[in-house]
C-alpha cells in the first residue's frame, strides 16, 4: 500500500463505518475532513483530528476544491424497512445525493472515489458464498439505490476517468476505541443481543427458525468494522484512473442467529432470553461473500475473522458507552 498522504473528504464520518473509516485513515497519516448533516451520525463520533464540516453531501461542491485527492462516501440512509415503508427519501438522498457528490467531484477535479456498497445488491443469493459476478437483484429500495450508485459511479469511471472502488459490505459488526453502532432505532442483531445482555430489553426476537439452514435461523458473514476500515485504506491506494472496481468484503463465514446469540451469552457472561418470531420480510436465509477479489486486488485479509472477538469488541463499546 502506498503510504503517501492524501487529503481525505469522508462523506458520512460521523456515522458508524465512516468514523471508524476516518480514524483510521488519519492513524495512517493521511488528513481528513468529515461532512456530515448528523441526521444519523454523532458529531462526537468525529475523530480528533479531523475537520468537521456539517452539511448535506448534496452541496459537497460547497467544500470540495482541487486541494483534496479523494472522497469516501458513506453518507446514506441504510434502514432497509424503512426505506420498503418510505422509498421516495432513499433515491433522493442516496443515488441524487452521489450525483451532487460526483458533479462537484467533477468540478473540483478531484479523481478518487471509495463507495460504501451492500451486500444488499444482490438480493436473494442465487448461491454463496456471492462473487461480484452474481446477478444483481435488490429485494428493497435501500439495495437499489445502493446498486444504482454503482451503476453511476461505472458511468464516470468511463465517460471521465474517474478512479473508483466500491467495496460491497455483508454484515459489519464489533467496534473500534471509542467508535461503534448506535443507530436509533437498533435493528441490527449483534447491538440488540448485547441490549438484552445488559438488561436494556427484555429478549431477543429470533425472526425465523424454518430456514432452509443447519439450525432453522439465517445464516450471515459478520466482519469486522476495523478490518473493513483496512479495506477501505488499501482500496484508496488501488483505484486507478478509469477503472470501478467492486469488492465484496466479509470474512467468508457463515453463523446463525442462534450462534450470535450463543456467543454473546459466553462472551458477556449474561442471560440471553430469546422467543420466537415470525419471518421479517426480505431477509435471505444464506448471506455469505466470496471475498477472494477483495483479497486478490487489494491484498486485503481479515485479521479479526472470530466471531467471539467481533462480539467481545462490540460489547466493550456497550458497555463503556460511546464517545461523549
Ligand atoms: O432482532 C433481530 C434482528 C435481526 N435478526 C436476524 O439477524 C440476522 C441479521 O440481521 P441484521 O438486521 O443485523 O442484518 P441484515 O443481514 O438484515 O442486514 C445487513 O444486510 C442488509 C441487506 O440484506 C443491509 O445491507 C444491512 O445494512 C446489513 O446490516 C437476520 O437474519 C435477521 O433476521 C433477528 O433474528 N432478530
Amino acid at each position: 500500500m502506498s503510504e503517501s498522504s492524501r487529503k481525505c473528504l469522508v462523506t458520512g464520518g460521523a456515522g458508524y463505518v465512516g468514523s471508524v473509516v476516518a480514524a483510521h485513515l488519519l492513524a495512517a497519516g493521511h488528513t481528513v475532513t468529515v461532512l456530515d448533516d448528523l441526521s444519523t451520525g454523532h458529531r462526537a463520533a468525529v475523530p480528533e483530528g479531523a475537520a468537521f464540516v456539517e452539511g448535506r453531501v448534496q452541496d459537497a461542491g460547497r467544500w470540495l476544491d482541487s486541494s483534496y485527492d479523494a472522497v469516501l462516501h458513506f453518507a446514506a440512509f441504510s434502514q432497509v424497512g424503512q426505506s420498503v415503508a418510505d422509498p421516495e427519501p432513499y433515491w433522493r438522498n442516496n443515488v441524487g445525493g452521489t450525483a451532487d457528490l460526483l458533479a462537484a467531484m467533477r468540478d473540483a477535479g478531484v479523481r478518487t472515489l471509495v463507495f460504501s456498497s451492500t451486500a444488499a445488491t444482490y438480493g436473494e443469493p442465487v448461491g454463496v458464498p456471492v462473487t461480484e459476478d452474481a446477478p444483481t437483484a435488490p429485494t428493497n429500495p435501500y439495495g437499489a439505490t445502493k446498486l444504482a450508485v454503482d451503476h453511476m459511479i461505472g458511468g464516470e469511471c468511463a465517460a471521465h476517468g474517474l478512479a473508483a472502488v466500491s467495496l460491497r459490505y455483508f454484515n459489519v459488526a464489533g467496534a473500534y476505541g471509542p467508535y461503534g453502532e448506535r443507530h436509533a432505532p437498533e435493528t441490527h442483531l449483534i447491538p440488540l443481543v448485547l441490549q438484552v445482555a445488559r438488561g436494556e430489553r427484555e429478549a431477543i426476537a429470533v425472526y425465523g427458525d424454518d430456514y432452509p439452514t443447519p439450525d432453522g435461523t439465517c445464516v450471515r458473514d459478520y466482519i469486522h468494522v476495523a478490518d473493513l476500515a483496512e479495506a477501505h485504506l488499501r482500496a484508496l491506494s488501488a483505484a486507478r484512473d478509469g477503472e470501478h472496481l467492486i469488492c465484496n468484503l466479509g470474512n467468508g463465514n457463515g453463523f446463525s442467529v442462534h450462534e450470535v446469540i450463543e456467543t454473546v451469552r459466553k462472551v458477556t457472561g449474561h442471560p440471553v432470553p430469546q422467543i420466537a418470531a415470525p419471518r421479517r420480510a426480505g431477509d435471505p436465509a444464506v448471506l455469505v461473500a466470496s471475498a477472494e477479489r477483495a483479497r486478490e486486488t487489494l491484498g486485503w485479509t481479515p485479521r479479526r475473522p472470530d466471531l467471539a472477538g467481533i462480539v467481545a469488541d462490540a460489547w466493550e463499546f456497550a458497555r463503556r458507552g460511546p464517545e461523549q
